[in-house]
């Protein structure tokens, strides 16, 4: 490895090939994101732990003794400070997290290898959770097919589900925060969640890459089950 006057980091890759190429841009991404280095030195299993920071600094979502979902929640960063903050670990309050892949345990995590898209999710889900919740989180990103349309419709699949079980699952007063991309397919979404929540934003934190279409839908005090049809 190699710095340049500017003190960046550069892999040198002695074969050629596009996989090559994008597997060298990754890596001399993470090496100089001041991210990756922070989140390592504060002991956070990702770069992603510092968006929902950023977020609940500023909207005060995460409060001691809530019941908290975290979807998509490998490698765990989101779930260290959820229940960093309702106090899971001290055992108040509740943090119940799923993911397609396996996660290392985490103090005052319950956790589960789940793929939320499957029938019995919901299901298994509500059975972790014991109660209802106070906020539900999705950082849940789908794998991309290169196919532009079937990419957006799957994300929006992914986080208009996701909202169907937060309605089902979240006190009132409730939260829904989601991950999803800038491509104008989320319209039907936002109607929706107009409905059922009192506020509905969306978020777009620093320690998102700014190059990246990536912002989260942040919907806020859940009306309940009056708004139901
Ligand atoms: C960006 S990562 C989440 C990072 C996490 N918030 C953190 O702070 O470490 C997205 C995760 O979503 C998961 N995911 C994608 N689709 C999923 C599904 N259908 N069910 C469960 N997890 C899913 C992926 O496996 C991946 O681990």
């Amino acid at each position: 490895m190699a710095k340049d006057t500017t003190g960046r980091l550069h892999v040198q890759v002695k074969t050629g090939g596009k996989r090559k190429l994008s597997s060298k841009l990754w890596l001399e991404r993470q090496l100089n994101d001041p991210y990756v280095a922070k989140a390592k030195a504060a002991g956070y299993r990702s770069r992603a732990a510092f968006k929902l920071l950023e977020i609940d600094d500023k909207y005060k979502l995460l409060k001691p003794g809530m019941a908290v979902v975290d979807l998509g929640a490998a490698p765990g960063g989101w779930s260290q400070i959820a229940a960093k903050r309702v106090g899971s670990v001290d055992g108040k309050g509740k943090v119940v997290a799923i993911d397609l892949l396996e996660m290392p345990e985490i103090p005052g995590v319950d956790f589960a290898q789940l793929d939320f898209m499957a029938d019995d999710a919901p299901d298994k889900l509500t059975t972790m959770l014991g109660g209802g919740a106070d906020i539900v989180m999705s950082d849940m990103a789908a794998n991309t097919t290169g196919h532009r349309k079937t990419d957006q419709l799957r994300i929006v699949g992914l986080v208009e589900t996701a909202a169907a079980f937060a309605c089902d699952v979240l006190k009132p007063g409730g939260a829904f925060l989601a991950k999803t991309f800038q491509s104008g397919a989320d319209a039907e979404l936002l109607a929706q969640l107009k409905r059922d929540f009192a506020t509905v934003r969306h978020v777009k934190p620093a320690a998102s890459r700014q190059d990246s279409s990536e912002r989260y839908v942040l919907a806020t005090g859940f009306r309940g089950e009056a708004t139901k049809a």
